[in-house]
């Protein structure tokens, strides 16, 4: 599903950030993806989003080498992807419910086939009674469990999420683990960058640990 050869990353002129990845993402796989502040998660899940280029290596994502792939290519690719970004990146003029529902309007579903699937994970997602609140009045941990929901609803085929705990406690942290697990058991591959030790240790997953630019993989 994605392959990284050899990947080194560099913002301009300076340090290379990321250096010699080399790994694979299996279909139907879950990982969590650790490692000190600044060691290179975020930039990782950017190369894997598509929205950075790596400055030297190959990376080949769903059978492509992200290197030749023009502007549509990379936005079609993304369709498969879901993300939760650490900043939650919410659209503030809809609705949590819009926001959610968004992913599955851009593929052209009609309201009606869909309205009952976005209540419900709503609902799990304990933001049932803030379906209809913009995301200027939500809390921090409500606008990520949002993020995380639109990142879900599509069932994406690669699921990518920054911190996806980060503002939320324990016992809703363990809700939105097990949301990852059953969406990984119907086929979504999964990668969690996280510092959340008592996360990770939650369940039993390969881990991916960025030191130092460098990737050491826990099987
Ligand atoms: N846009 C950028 N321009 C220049 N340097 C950057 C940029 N984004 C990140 N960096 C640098 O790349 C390194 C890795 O940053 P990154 O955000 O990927 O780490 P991280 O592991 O996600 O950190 P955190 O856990 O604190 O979010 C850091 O040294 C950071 O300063």
């Amino acid at each position: 599903m994605v392959r990284f050869e050899n990947v080194g990353l560099r913002y301009g002129l300076g340090p290379e950030v990321l250096r010699d990845l080399t790994f694979r993402i299996e279909p139907h796989s879950f990982q969590f993806l650790t490692g000190p502040s600044g060691a290179g998660k975020t930039s990782l899940l950017k190369l894997l989003f598509l929205s950075l280029r790596p400055t030297r290596g190959l990376i080949t994502q769903f059978g492509h080498d992200v290197a030749t792939l023009s502007k549509d290519a990379v936005a079609t690719l993304r369709r498969r992807i879901g993300i939760v970004f650490q900043d939650f990146r919410l659209l503030d003029h809809m609705t949590t419910y819009e926001n959610v529902a968004l992913p599955l309007r851009v593929m052209g579903r009609p309201e009606e086939s869909y309205r009952d699937e976005v209540i419900e994970l709503l609902n799990w997602v304990d933001l049932g009674d803030r379906m209809w609140a913009l995301p200027p009045v939500l809390s921090g941990g409500e606008k990520q469990r949002a993020a995380i929901a639109r990142a879900v609803i599509a069932r994406p085929q690669l699921l990518l999420a920054d911190e996806p705990t980060g503002n939320v406690d324990p016992p809703l942290a363990q809700r939105l683990l097990r949301l990852f697990i059953e969406l990984n058991k119907s086929g979504t591959s999964v990668v969690i960058a996280t510092h959340d030790i008592a996360l990770m240790d939650q369940y039993d997953a390969r881990r991916l640990v960025l030191h130092d630019g460098r990737l050491h993989i826990y099987d």
